[in-house]
């Protein structure tokens, strides 16, 4: 799904309301209606209070147009204009003269209104501000959003929390709605997968306005949301007629006494995602743990007994992924560089072999083409550098990207995926993946994909996917603490499974658009 800027929301508005000979106020009550069946969906007409909180301009208009149908329905409810602003939107105006037309007078709030008193069941609408927001908002705004975030009630915003912008990172962290559940119309925004902003976004979904699909099939954006459609295409069935040399030999390089286990994981995560065959290359010390608890994978060992310090074989690899815990050693770094010296294969870098690029930046320079690089956000910023926000973060791991032309996996709540100027931002995963080994697990995994023939890109976006989609069924049999990264790897299979499964269809109420 692609995730569009705000400039291109704008400009599909225009050209929705063009094509499709409609008025705005239209695609407003598209908003508004889809709004409202999903409350109606959920709340079957129960009296609960719900207050609503409208701004000026579009955002508050949906609020004001939502406000008319939980009338229309019966629903308690009340308004709040919060009236930041004399310039109201000609669709906020037409609204408000609809809600009165129905005797329904809101309440005007100023800089110097109290706040209502809201119970902690109520319900809040949050239509302050939505995309158009485009300053800090005054401090009694503020004071306003700290006020609601600090009843303890369910917050519902309308397409984005009041707040937030779109393509920035707010200069207050305080002057922000903490939604519960964000409603937004016909796209995510980038925002909501964000560290810095994605905690102000408990759960979010997508409501369809009927944007036109032309515009929206047409446009390139700068990031993609990664769900099961989008994945789906990059999957590559097995063949019959097949032998495991079909799937490639991946060459696993790693460890270093004490830190063989990584390596471990790692070969076992890029045999159960579907590698023909797996070497791991070790220090001597590894051959030993490697053959006993992985008697599928081949060992080849170092001539040193406790680290690596020379890398040959004589083996030709379809995919290599070095680095998962083979420490920083001079004879390790030495033989880090002698082998980016000698290989040009498709290349999967983790770990210490990513700090080892850092702290010698010529490296870098002598990696494959489309070699891709698995840092968590730490080893990120000794390879970029500090950034002073996510959205710089995002830029400089694109320029990054393009300088060294390497597919770039910066891990997080929602990995991104950069390469070629897009970001790809992942939708699977839990905080349980916050455990040792996981990183070794995915950068298995993504070297398993690249052995069975996808694409860079496509493997990390892919494995990514699938990566987290494993960790999310595990957790529904063991929980998010006892997720360790070995039962990530064995619910390789059941996420590959999920893959060919048909969702059931909702089948929801709804009223009819006046
Ligand atoms: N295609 C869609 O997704 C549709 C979305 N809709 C809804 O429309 C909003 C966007 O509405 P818009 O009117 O553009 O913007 P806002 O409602 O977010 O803000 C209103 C104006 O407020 C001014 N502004 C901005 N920041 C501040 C501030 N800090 N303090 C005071 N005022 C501020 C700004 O105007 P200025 O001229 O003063 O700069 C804003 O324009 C979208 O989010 C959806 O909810 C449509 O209903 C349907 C189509
Ligand atoms: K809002």
């Amino acid at each position: 799904m692609k995730i569009f800027s705000a400039s291109q929301i704008y400009e599909a508005d225009k050209y929705t309301v063009e094509k499709q000979g409609i008025s705005s106020d239209e695609l407003m009550e598209r908003a508004a209606v889809q709004i409202f069946n999903w409350m109606h969906l959920r709340m079957q007409g129960a009296p609960v209070k719900i207050h609503l909180f409208c701004g000026i301009g579009n955002n508050g208009g949906d609020g004001i147009a939502l406000a008319r149908h939980l009338q229309e329905h019966g629903y308690n409810f009340e308004v709040f204009v919060v009236n930041y602003s004399d310039k109201r939107s000609k669709d906020f105006l037409l609204n408000l003269e609809r809600l009165k037309d129905r005797k329904v007078w809101p309440t005007f709030l100023n800089s110097d209104s109290e706040f209502p008193e809201i119970g902690k069941d109520d319900i809040i609408v949050d239509a302050i501000f939505g995309i158009g927001l485009n300053r800090t908002p005054d401090t009694w705004v503020v004071n306003l959003m700290q006020y609601l975030n600090n009843t303890g009630t369910f917050i519902l915003s309308v397409d984005i929390p009041s707040g937030l912008y779109v393509n920035t990172i707010p200069e207050n962290p305080e002057g922000v709605v903490e939604a519960d559940y964000v409603l937004s119309f016909q796209a995510p925004k980038l925002v909501f997968f964000l560290p810095q902003t994605g905690n102000y976004v408990k759960q979010w979904e997508i409501l369809d306005i009927g944007l036109d699909a032309e515009y929206l099939t047409n446009t390139k954006t700068d990031y993609e949301f990664i769900g099961k459609n989008e994945v789906l295409p990059i999957y590559i069935p097995r063949e019959k007629f097949s032998h495991k040399g079909t799937y490639g030999h991946s060459l696993i390089i790693g460890g270093s006494y004490g830190k063989v286990g990584a390596v471990i994981l790692a070969s076992k995560s890029c045999l159960y995602s579907g590698s023909g065959l797996v070497t791991a290359y070790v220090p001597k010390c590894g051959c030993l743990p490697l053959q006993t608890s992985l008697p599928e994978a081949m060992v080849l060992t170092d001539e040193n007994e406790d680290i690596l310090s020379g890398i040959s074989y004589d083996m030709v690899p379809t995919v290599v992924g070095i680095g998962m815990g083979m420490e920083k050693k001079e004879a390790t770094s030495k033989a880090f560089s002698d082998f980016l010296n000698k290989y040009k294969g498709n290349l999967v870098v983790d770990a210490d072999a990513l700090n080892l690029l850092s702290e010698n930046k010529k490296l870098l320079k002598k990696l494959p083409a489309r070699s891709i690089l698995t840092p968590h956000p730490k080893e990120l910023e000794r390879l970029i550098g500090p950034w002073k926000d996510d959205f710089e973060k995002l830029e400089k791991t694109k320029k990054f990207s393009e300088q060294y032309d390497c597919v770039l996996v910066i891990k997080g709540a929602h990995t991104i995926v950069v390469y070629d100027g897009v970001g790809y931002v992942n939708s699977t995963g839990n905080p349980g993946m916050a455990t040792a080994g996981s990183g070794d697990v995915l950068a298995g995994m993504i070297t398993g994909l690249v052995a069975q023939g996808y694409e860079p890109l496509q493997a990390s976006v892919f494995g990514v996917y699938l990566h987290g989609k494993a960790a999310d069924i595990a957790i529904e049999k063991c929980g998010y603490q006892s997720l360790v990264a070995t039962k990530i790897v064995e619910h390789f299979g059941e996420a590959f499974m999920s893959l060919l499964e048909v969702p059931e269809m909702p089948q929801p109420e709804s009223v009819e658009e006046n």
